[in-house]
């Protein structure tokens, strides 16, 4: 079966929203939603069925597309080599020139859509773009160690380059210990971390980036009117959380660790099964050192989080140094 070239604009708006169109009857896969665009005909180059594809779908004229993503896929009927460009410049007002639906949406509303599955991953990518850098993420758990250490451990993470925080409370602090956390969270936003907070309802009124949900909340329906993560343990409720427009998922656990001693671990094999079906880009956590980050990596973890690996460390600094050299250029 020869392989079919295609090409394909992730269109996006000065907001930030990206084109989606409904594949109508009579194509193969109607009912999904696709990036706008069509098979590249003999003697074109693929930018070229670019520009002419968006112009006969949607009336848009592009300029200076930029190659993004190439990627196979085999379905039942084709194999498929997908070009994907991004698309911040056109001329024209898009609309469905073949009577297809399209619509403006952020990009975590998308994995919400049933979309072609040769896009899953396409959309982890695009979300993955959004994700703090480098992507290690510390899941901070003041209960864990005198409010004094804590500080001073994550000031330190911090100072050693940590951008991506998740601050977990059990239960709600007292009054003094809270003061002393919303200005952590405060200054690690400051410094240009972002600030995840993971804590019961109801919230207090913390500076931070979002919402970090575990998976019983996200399966139960919560759905915050902030940006927000998920930590999934399977299948479901990856689903469920990109159902709900999760912004990413933690995966656990990739390994097997003491804080989980009875779950089985998914191993690199079982968490790369579930990567390639999931269209939220996923962090790797349990069980994480740094001698593990490569392999949870080309599991197609997006990013890495640890817990204990950091705050509980002789020193928090280097612990953290030893993570991030894994993203160092
Ligand atoms: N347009 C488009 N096609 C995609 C995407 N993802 C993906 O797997 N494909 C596959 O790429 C192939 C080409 O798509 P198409 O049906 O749009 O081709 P076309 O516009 O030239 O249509 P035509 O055959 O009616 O002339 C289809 O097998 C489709 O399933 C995507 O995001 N956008
Ligand atoms: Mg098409």
């Amino acid at each position: 079966m020869p392989t079919v070239p295609v090409a394909t604009g992730i269109i996006e708006d000065a907001s930030g929203r990206l084109l989606v169109a409904l594949r109508p009857e009579g194509k193969p896969w109607p009912g999904f939603w696709e990036f706008p665009g069509g098979k590249v005909d003999p003697g074109e180059t693929p930018e070229q069925a670019l520009v002419r594809e968006l112009w006969e779908e949607l009336g848009v004229m592009v300029t200076a597309p930029e190659p993004f993503r190439v990627l196979e896929y085999t379905y039942p009927e084709r194999t498929v080599r997908l070009h994907f460009y991004r698309v911040r410049h056109w001329t024209g007002t898009a609309h469905g020139r073949e009577g297809q639906e399209v619509r403006w949406l952020f990009p975590w509303e998308i994995p919400a859509l049933e979309c072609l599955p040769a896009n899953l991953r396409l959309t982890a990518d695009v979300l993955a773009e959004a994700l703090p850098q480098p992507p290690l993420c510390l899941i901070a758990d003041p209960g864990r160690l005198p409010l004094p250490d804590f500080r001073r451990a994550l000031e330190a993470a911090l100072d050693a380059g940590l951008r991506w925080l998740v601050l977990r409370c059990k239960a709600a602090p007292d009054d003094s210990s809270a003061d002393v956390l919303a200005a952590l969270c405060a200054g690690a936003l400051a410094g240009g971390a972002q600030v995840y907070l993971n804590h019961p309802d109801p919230l207090p009124g913390w500076p931070r980036t979002g919402r970090h949900l575990t998976q019983s909340q996200s399966d139960a329906g919560v759905k915050p009117d902030e940006a927000f993560g998920v930590s999934c343990h399977d299948a479901a409720g990856l689903q469920q959380a990109a159902r709900l427009g999760a912004r990413y998922a933690f995966l656990s656990p990739i390994f097997p660790t003491s804080s989980h001693p009875d779950t089985e671990a998914l191993g690199p094999r079982g968490f790369a099964a579930m990567a390639a079906e999931s269209s939220l880009p996923l962090i790797a956590l349990g069980g994480m050192t740094s001698a593990r980050v490569p392999e949870a990596l080309a599991a197609g973890a997006r990013g890495v989080a640890v817990l204990s690996g950091i705050l509980e460390a002789q020193d928090p600094a280097a612990a953290t140094r030893a993570l991030l050299r894994h993203w160092e250029r």
